[in-house]
């Protein structure tokens, strides 16, 4: 079973908190939800492998530690996914861009794969897959099959806030991908959007309601 994690970190929840609020517009929307990207993947990255390499200072050399192991990429789930790719960007500046687009039926909440296209090297990196909401968890799931297929050893699925019901999916699907979230919420209500959750995240980062 993969693991589940809540970053409770204050300035994760009270980031959280302040993009609830119906009143707020896309621009705060858009700059804070990549903030709290920002923060979570500070808190994700703390399991990275470290090496000693030798670093010649003005005052002599020495040895220091640097950062070992697998390269990273960063997967957004289009739309919504999108607006957690700066925030990770500014931490790991280098890091490789994936995209995944995927959108969910209104009706039946099943996910459409519209658009994949991953870095060449994919097996070789750790993969985090970002998207504010895992709500039934069908998307995330499609996501990480798709990467998968396309050889996909190591994959994080980071989220701002997640439904009971997406954790459980995603868990008995994808046992192998750990999934962090800045918050577990209560539900899913009958339309399938997240309670009390954000509303529908790519309308609020994109302005398209
Ligand atoms: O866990 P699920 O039940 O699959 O729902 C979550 C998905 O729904 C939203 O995307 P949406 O389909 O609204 O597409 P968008 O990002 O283009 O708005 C969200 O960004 C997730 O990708
Ligand atoms: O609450 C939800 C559920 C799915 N997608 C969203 O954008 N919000
Ligand atoms: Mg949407």
């Amino acid at each position: 079973m993969s693991n589940f994690t809540v970053l409770n970190h204050p300035l994760i929840q009270h980031k959280l908190t302040m993009i609830r609020g119906k009143e707020v517009g896309t621009k705060d929307f858009r700059e804070v939800a990549n903030e709290i990207a920002e923060l979570m993947v500070y808190e994700i990255t703390r399991d990275l492998p470290l090496k000693d390499v030798e670093v010649e200072t003005p005052m002599g050399k020495s040895i220091q530690k640097t950062l070992a192991g697998k390269k990273l990429a960063v997967v957004p789930i289009l739309r919504a996914g999108l607006g957690m790719v700066d925030g990770v960007l500014r931490l790991i500046p280098a890091a490789k861009v994936g995209h995944v687009g995927m959108y969910r039926d209104e009706k039946t909440l099943l996910p459409h794969e519209y658009f994949v296209k991953m870095p060449s090297d994919i097996d070789k990196r750790i993969l985090f897959i970002v998207d504010p909401m895992l709500a039934t968890g069908g998307s995330a799931n499609m996501a990480i099959e798709a990467l998968k297929k396309r050889g996909a050893k190591s994959i994080r699925l980071v989220v701002l806030v997640a439904a009971p019901e997406g954790v459980k999916a995603v868990q008995e699907a994808n046992p192998d991908v750990d999934i962090y979230a800045a918050a577990l919420d209560e539900k899913l209500n009958q339309d399938g959007y997240i309670v009390p959750g954000l509303g529908d995240a790519g309308d609020r980062l994109f302005g398209t309601k």
